[in-house]
């Protein structure tokens, strides 16, 4: 059986993942996030793809590239982009693969709303870099209970 690809897409400003308001996001740098998945990744056996990008157009380029090429999922935290990201949104009902947002901070809580998460199956929010950890066991799950 070939092995699942999955694509993770890092939105506006979580480059800075480690630096950027510590408070909310604490301190565990993007390199060392990146380094976490891949670990979760192997022992699930998928592979993982990650982009980071402060520009939509790109991610939303990105998304179609791997659904051209039959990546099997998408996770994405949209970050910046939850506030406007419409054509993040219409690009996700656009693709075959499924799609499950992620946040790091419970974006409820905190008073905002996501507009892209109205196309993704579901969202994990709220538990730090678990979150990610979280959304890949989440996938990876659906997808093997889906191909049985
Ligand atoms: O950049 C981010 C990160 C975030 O998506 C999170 O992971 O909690 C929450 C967003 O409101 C914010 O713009």
């Amino acid at each position: 059986m070939r092995q699942m690809k999955l694509l993770l897409i890092q939105g506006a400003n979580m480059e800075y993942l480690g630096k950027r308001q510590p408070e909310l996001y604490g301190t565990t740098t993007a390199r060392q996030l990146d380094a976490l998945i891949r670990r979760r990744a192997r022992e699930l056996g998928v592979s993982v793809e990650i982009l980071y990008t402060n520009i939509e157009g790109e991610a939303v380029s990105a998304i179609y590239k791997a659904d051209r090429a039959r990546f099997d999922g998408l996770l994405f935290n949209p970050a910046g982009f939850l506030h406007a990201g419409y054509a993040l949104r219409d690009c996700l009902r656009s693709i075959a693969m499924p799609a499950i947002e992620i946040h790091m901070t419970n974006i409820e809580k905190r008073g905002f709303g996501s507009i892209t998460a109205a196309a993704a199956v579901g969202m994990i929010a709220g538990f730090g870099t678990d979150s990610y950890l979280l959304a890949l066991e989440a996938m990876v799950a659906r997808l093997r209970s889906a191909a049985v």
